[in-house]
């Protein structure tokens, strides 16, 4: 019998989408759902000594508006910060990256959060790194400085999450603008491209994985319009009232217990899952959504567990147990009668969180 080495060795990356918030957890809690970004990354085994860039292909959602030079493309940016932070300043030569995309951009389903973990995974497996999930996690939260998106993004399931206080002198690396973690420029370009990037500090985020009742399904409600998050994050006040703290306070401890009971209390949930602190700002952004988050009740629409903005919007996300059509129907008919086209999706929760696998 012959064997022969194989002349290049591909893997499989794929990363769920996330909502995140759930109502009251701003910038705490996310739920990784049922669709994914994945990549199909081939490495030859004995690649020429000639540079090559890695060739970028993408399919599905928005794949049409994706740069496609490894300078800009957000996946790659990433993976050449990873691949920098550890001494290794160039792509391995001869690497074909083949994304498939079923997160819509700038809907408020974490396809950033996606990309970002897309991206520290790639370097990883690039670089031959092994990171920890926890390290994985520093470089996501170097990039994307919210922790909710990207931590249930890696982990899967429904995850509460917080950023440690940082030391003085972390927190100067934690703070280094993002230009200058993902620069935009080839290796010959800048006079810094020698110079190892600022690492992340150890440990920056800290989370714990909730239970998640098995009846609950997600109702994700999407605009035919991006709201960058960016934008959306721009409208929120520096400041808040202590009642209104309280009145989040308050409902995010019930309601990260109360998602996991079975048979889920929509009593109990859909107030649990009311918010002060960036729906109302956010409601200028989003037509429809102050008759959204009003009208539809578990009375209303019994199967109806609680209705939320979708990370910074515009998605809906509507948790329910059953009567799934007849509630995005009412979310649809609300929004069309504001003049917005809307797709809608039954989502699971993704238990498994992003995955890397040899195909
Ligand atoms: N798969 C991807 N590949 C490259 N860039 C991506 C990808 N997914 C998202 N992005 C970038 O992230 C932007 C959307 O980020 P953001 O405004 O945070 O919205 P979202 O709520 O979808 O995360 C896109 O316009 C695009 O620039
Ligand atoms: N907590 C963030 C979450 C943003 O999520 P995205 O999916 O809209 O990127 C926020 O509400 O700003």
């Amino acid at each position: 019998m012959s064997s022969s080495t194989p002349s290049s060795r591909t893997y499989k990356i794929n990363v769920p989408c996330t909502s995140a918030n759930i109502g009251p957890g701003f910038d705490v809690c996310g739920i990784a759902l049922s669709k994914s970004l994945s990549l199909k990354v081939t490495i030859p085994s004995n690649p020429s000594d000639q540079p090559s860039l890695p060739t970028i292909k993408y399919t599905g959602l928005d794949s049409e508006n994706v740069p496609l030079s490894p300078y800009k493309n957000l996946l790659t940016r990433v993976a050449l910060y990873v691949l920098r932070s550890h001494g290794i300043n160039t792509f391995p030569n001869g690497v074909t990256i083949e994304a498939h995309n079923e997160i819509p951009f700038g809907r408020g389903l974490g396809s950033s959060g996606a990309a970002v973990i897309a991206g520290v995974l790639l370097g990883d497996l690039l670089g031959n790194l092994n990171l920890s999930r926890g390290r994985l996690l520093d470089f996501a939260l170097m990039v994307e400085r919210h922790p909710d998106n990207v931590t249930a993004a890696l982990m899967g399931g429904f995850v509460g999450s917080y950023l440690r206080e940082l030391s003085p002198e972390d927190m100067s690396a934690a703070s280094i603008p993002l230009a200058e973690v993902l620069p935009e420029y080839p290796p010959d370009a800048g006079p810094d491209w020698g110079k190892n990037p600022p690492l992340p500090p150890n440990g920056i985020g800290h989370y714990v994985r909730f239970g998640w009742a098995k009846e609950i399904k997600a109702i994700a409600v999407s605009p035919r319009f991006e709201l960058a998050t960016a934008k959306a994050r721009g409208v929120l006040p520096d400041s808040y009232t202590r009642k209104d703290l309280i009145f989040n306070l308050q409902r995010l401890a019930v309601l990260t217990t109360a998602l996991a009971r079975s048979p889920p209390d929509p009593d109990l949930i859909y107030d649990a899952m009311g918010d002060r602190v960036h729906q109302p700002y956010r409601m200028t952004l989003i037509p429809g959504l102050p008759k959204i988050l009003t009208e539809l009740t578990p009375t209303s629409h019994p199967g109806l567990l609680g209705i939320c903005l979708s990370g910074a919007g515009p998605t809906i996300l509507a948790l329910a147990t059953h009567n799934f059509d007849s509630i995005a129907a009412e979310i649809e008919r609300i929004f069309k009668s504001e003049g917005v086209e809307v797709d809608w999706s039954l989502l699971d929760v993704d238990e498994r969180g992003s995955t890397v696998e040899e195909v």
